[in-house]
């Protein structure tokens, strides 16, 4: 009697694995909900502030709450004097997200409460993640540039602490907004494959920094989040937008990646980009720069070229890439900015793994050699 073979799943495709109560993907209507609510309407309405409260704890923040919430993450912003040379020793050809997950993981050496996962113990490292995170990406956006790293400024909210701390000034309003967006756009996206490794780490009842570690690993992956990165790369490779049809038939037949389209849930587009495109076209507006509308032309006829040879169309990273680009940031600051942004996803679903844990542990059909002796005497 021979075994019927197991029904394989490469890359988990189309695999429900558990259930999540903190955002749903629905492809059929292109839709995006954080608990419930539309991300457009958070992106249109709230701060990101607002949103990392409304992830981690079910609901949006009342006046008083939102005080607390935004005093607390100001007030832990610092880094202190161990980090900040622990990460100045780093070789200056490190990239920024290797810097981020080698600052995770020396958080967690240095937390005498590393490894209590209650609640409790997890909101305070969320919320310290949370705060700190932007101004090691600051640091190291400035040691890049050869500046000083600058102290973070507590009157200002997240996204223009963030400008402040890269820039040591706070763009026009329009900007930071723009930013902001991003931020609530790229907060969460349910099982993606940074947030099930976070999963899987926390399955194991590993801590929270061991998680949020792995995570950005996973985040770092062009086919993830470093497709923000790569986007930019890919224009600047382009250069002309007249050029943007004949360099993509030669990329589809080279099979080349085209970095910044295509999906794994959506397949007739991402819910989160039209929202993220607005705001690109509006930082584009702003320049008033031949060079910029010149960027912006080739992204738009790569755009139009993709979704007409290969009805494949953009995923958030496209107009993200961009957008970052026009805000001022260097190529390798854009996957950082995400992570940033999706800490706060990250520890929603570590804590929600937690609540409910089943050790994550799938199985491989074995296709090695048949069991054999070893070669003798
Ligand atoms: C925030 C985010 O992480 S969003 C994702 C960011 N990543 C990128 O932008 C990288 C580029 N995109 C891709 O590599 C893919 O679209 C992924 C990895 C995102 C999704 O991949 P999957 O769901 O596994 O789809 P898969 O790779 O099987 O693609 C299905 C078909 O579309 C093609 N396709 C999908 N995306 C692309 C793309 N960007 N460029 C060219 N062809 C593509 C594949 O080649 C495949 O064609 P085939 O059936 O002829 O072999
Ligand atoms: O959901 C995914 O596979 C990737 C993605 O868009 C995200 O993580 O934001």
């Amino acid at each position: 009697m021979t075994a019927t073979a197991p029904e394989i799943h490469r890359g988990l495709s189309g695999v429900v694995v558990d259930t999540t109560a903190i955002s749903t993907v629905i492809q059929e209507t292109h839709s995006l909900t954080y608990r419930g609510y539309p991300v457009q309407d958070l992106a249109a309405r709230c701060t990101f502030e607002e949103v990392a409260h409304l992830l981690w704890h079910g609901e949006l923040p009342d006046a008083e709450q939102l005080r607390a919430f935004q005093a607390q993450e100001r007030a832990l912003r610092p880094l202190d004097r161990t980090t900040a040379e622990v990460l100045a020793r780093l070789p200056e050809t490190c990239h920024p997200m290797d810097v981020l997950r080698t600052a995770v993981s020396f958080f967690g050496s240095e937390d005498p409460t590393e490894d209590d996962g209650s609640i409790a113990a997890n909101r305070t490292k969320s919320l310290s993640l949370l705060a700190k995170l932007p101004t090691v990406v600051a640091a190291d956006h400035r040691r890049r540039h050869g500046l000083a790293p600058l102290q973070p400024d507590a009157s200002l909210g997240y996204a223009e602490n963030f400008f402040h701390m890269c820039f040591g000034a706070v763009p026009d309003p329009a900007v930071v907004r723009c930013f902001e967006i991003s931020l609530i756009l790229y907060a969460e996206h349910s099982f993606n494959a940074s947030t099930f490794t976070a999963r899987v780490v926390t399955s194991t009842l590993s801590d929270l920094y061991s998680a949020v570690t792995a995570a950005i690993g996973a985040l770092k992956g062009p086919l993830h989040g470093g497709a923000n990165e790569a986007v930019m790369h890919m224009l600047n490779e382009i250069g002309d937008p007249e050029k943007a049809g004949e360099w993509l038939d030669d990329a589809l037949a080279t099979k080349r990646k085209i970095m910044g389209f295509g999906h794994r849930v959506y397949k007739n587009g991402d819910s989160r980009v039209p929202i993220m495109q607005e705001a690109t076209d509006r930082l584009v507006a702003r320049a008033a720069d031949p060079d910029v509308t010149r960027l912006a032309t080739l992204h738009a006829s790569l755009r139009h070229a993709m979704i007409s040879r290969k009805g494949i169309h953009p995923n958030l990273d496209y107009p993200a890439g961009l957008a970052y680009h026009l805000m001022g940031f260097d190529i390798p600051t854009f996957t950082p900015i995400f992570v940033m942004s999706r800490i706060t996803g990250w520890t929603a679903h570590i804590t929600e793994q937690l609540e409910h844990n089943a050790l994550i542990r799938p199985l491989g059909a074995y296709n090695g050699p048949e069991q054999r002796p070893l070669p003798g005497p």
